[in-house]
């Protein structure tokens, strides 16, 4: 039978975020996905023998998250009032069964969002936290993949044996099954970041950092080659992605009556790396860091400057200014109005 194929084109209707009364088609967010995302639940799990909090608890939240201050989900639930369950685990991959990384701190692999964040989710789902939740009223946040695709995962070859790009691909769509199945219908996926252009995978002839905390033998390495690598796995998994979605949504009919839109955060980032003026204070800074640290990630020092003027917060992490930058492109993506969005629906 053909289907159809709809472009949505207004996801939900304007936030009105100067009120902070959140608007009753944006309520909730729900967010899932690694550092980039984790409000202060890794540090839950660190302090409580890497396990997480108990059905219908939040963990603490922190104000100086990876970004050096804010994560975007914090500045979203400021600027619209939505209420925010965040289940983000900083060094998260999407399944531990395919990437694993270890975490000495723990005693045991970060956890990951197959192996912990969707059962803790689908745990507080039964709770009381969750009242007043429906599927109109709630968005689902996915960004996970930087730690998959990374030099300690796909990037060095130390995935699990048979596990590929396709298989990261494969859990993104598993996580929506699992969301799906509680009731959610309104999807935001946010893809891989322009990871070619952080310090990290950046090579040191173009700016970009030598031996660091995340990857302590880097220069040791053919830097140019490995930034052609993390510019061929993000940019082919984001147009996996971006067939990806609507094949499932609607060919496949896989989740019926859901709405998915595509935040193309690698485009994102590279719109500010290519015009920082558009977006950050002066003197623009988006091929250094701001955080500065040793290869055990001791004896840091900050700036120079304001942490306003970078990108970068450090090796790997966007600064807390382009995590409210973010913050704003997603509202703009919830309400249907970003060119960075792309929305598919039934
Ligand atoms: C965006 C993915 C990078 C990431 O998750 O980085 C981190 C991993 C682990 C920690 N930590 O253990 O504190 C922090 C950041």
């Amino acid at each position: 039978m053909m289907r159809s194929i709809v472009l949505v084109s207004s996801f939900v209707t304007a936030l009105n975020a100067a009120s902070l009364h959140p608007k009753s088609d944006f309520k909730f967010l729900v967010t899932f996905g690694d550092s980039y995302t984790d409000n202060g639940r890794l540090n839950y799990y660190g302090s409580h023998q890497a396990h997480g909090p108990p059905p219908g608890v939040l963990p603490a939240e922190t104000n100086v998250t990876a970004s050096g201050g804010l994560t975007w989900p914090q500045y979203v639930r400021s600027s619209t009032g939505a209420t925010l369950y965040d289940y983000a685990i900083s060094g998260a991959t999407c399944d531990n069964n395919n990437v694993a990384r270890w975490a000495g701190f723990l005693n045991a692999n970060f956890p990951s969002i197959i192996t912990d964040e969707i059962p803790s989710f689908k745990k507080d789902r039964k709770t009381a936290l969750y009242r007043g939740v429906t599927a109109a009223n709630t968005v689902y946040a996915l960004w996970i993949g930087t730690n998959d695709l990374s030099y300690t995962g796909i990037l060095s070859d130390s995935q699990v044996a048979g596990t590929n790009i396709t298989t990261y691909i494969n859990c993104l769509w598993s996580t929506l099954d699992a969301i799906y199945a509680t009731g959610g219908r309104r999807f935001v996926l946010l893809n891989l970041n322009a990871l070619q252009l952080v310090g990290l995978y950046r090579p040191q002839s173009d700016g970009g950092a030598g031996d660091n905390q995340f990857w302590a033998n880097k220069t040791l390495y053919n830097q140019t080659e490995y930034a052609q690598k993390m510019l061929e796995y993000t940019t082919s998994a984001n147009t996996i992605i971006d067939y990806g979605v609507p094949f499932n949504l609607l060919v496949k009919n896989r989740w019926p009556g859901a709405k998915v839109a595509v935040f193309d955060i690698h485009s994102f980032i590279t719109e500010i790396y290519n015009k920082p003026k558009n977006f950050l204070e002066p003197p623009h800074n988006v091929k250094g860091f701001f955080h500065h640290c040793d290869v055990n990630g001791a004896n840091c020092v900050d700036g120079p400057g304001s942490l306003d003027s970078y990108l970068w917060y450090d090796e790997l992490h966007p600064s807390n200014k382009t995590d409210s930058l973010i913050a704003h492109e997603f509202v703009q993506v919830v309400s249907g109005h970003s060119k960075f969005g792309t929305y598919w629906g039934h």
